[in-house]
């Protein structure tokens, strides 16, 4: 059986199960559960703080688990990112009292509050800067005021925290980081891993795209293809009116609009929207 590990708490966990319950698996009824078997597709799930899933899979004794890139990078563990979720999405980034610190560089001689410390360590290193990291488990954007840090070093999703806090990122970000299926470095291959894999791609792929059909004049099908390519090739079907063509093709969701438009524009009639349910590619 795979074993995977999976968030039990945080803003990783219920998007997570979600994703896997998409992808046709059993999950947990119970937020006590800690260990949940789904025979039917030889999987067995282990619910673990986020934080520790890296520091599982880089063991060994789980073959895969889902965490944030920002934690697997900050855990140090033997295990890599495998595929990104498209979920989970945040930026990793300095921020200070805006008179106080405005670049990387002043942060030299400095101390840095945060609770990513090899993550930040390891980021002012290969910058060249010397500075003291004070490890915190939360709410690290209080260190400036109570007086701790001059500089926090912490996940800003819309940045509400750190103005609350009277502070201002500065800096390019750390790191981009989002929901990412990781797997131990040395891991043999595995049919059971390929299988999850081909499934979590298929609900992001069924996400991120619709099926588009529209009907257009024969003669305006190949401006029209250019337009929606499809990922491998758009179907062409023939119609009863014979100088008219059928087309069906995968569009990006979040560009729906503007090739309804543009097909529109070459002359496409028709134009049917469809959500794709589940899909493998
Ligand atoms: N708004 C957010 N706040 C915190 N973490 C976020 C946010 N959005 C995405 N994440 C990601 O979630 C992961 C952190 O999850 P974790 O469960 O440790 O913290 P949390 O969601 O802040 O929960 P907790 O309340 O236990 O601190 C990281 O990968 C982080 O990038
Ligand atoms: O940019 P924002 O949308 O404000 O979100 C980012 C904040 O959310 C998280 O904190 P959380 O609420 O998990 O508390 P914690 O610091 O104790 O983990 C994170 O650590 C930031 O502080
Ligand atoms: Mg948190």
């Amino acid at each position: 059986m795979l074993r995977i590990a999976v968030p039990n708490k945080g803003s990783l966990s219920e998007p997570a199960v979600t994703m896997l319950k998409e992808a046709g698996y059993r999950q947990r009824r119970d937020p006590r559960e800690l260990v949940l078997q789904d025979p039917d597709n030889g999987v067995e799930f282990f619910f673990l703080r986020p934080r520790d899933i890296a520091v599982y899979v880089g063991s060994g004794t789980v073959d895969a688990g889902i965490t944030g890139r920002d934690l697997l990078l900050d855990s140090g563990a033997d295990a890599v990112e495998h595929l990104p979720l498209g979920f989970g999405g945040s930026t990793f980034r300095y921020a200070a009292r805006a008179d106080r610190v405005t670049s990387v560089a002043q942060i030299d001689g400095l101390r840095v509050a945060t609770s990513y410390s090899v993550l930040v360590s390891d980021h002012l290193a290969a910058h060249g800067v010397a500075a003291d990291v004070v490890r915190l488990d939360g709410a690290v954007e209080s260190a400036v005021q109570l007086g701790i840090a001059d500089v926090v070093a912490d996940v800003v999703s819309t940045g509400t925290t750190l103005r609350g806090a009277g502070l201002e990122v500065f800096g390019d970000p750390i790191l981009i980081s989002e929901a990412v299926l990781i797997r131990p470095k040395e891991a043999p291959p595995s049919s059971g891993l390929d299988t999850l894999t081909r499934r979590l791609q298929g609900v992001i792929v069924a996400h991120e795209y619709v099926l588009m059909d529209y009907d257009v004049p024969v003669d305006k099908v190949e401006r029209a293809i250019a337009i929606t390519p499809g990922l491998e090739s758009p179907t062409v079907s023939p119609l009863h009116k014979r100088d008219w063509a059928a087309v069906r093709a995968m569009v990006r969701r979040d560009e729906t609009n503007r090739v309804m438009d543009d097909l529109y524009g070459v002359g496409a009639r028709a134009i049917l929207v469809t959500s794709i349910h589940a899909c493998r590619i």
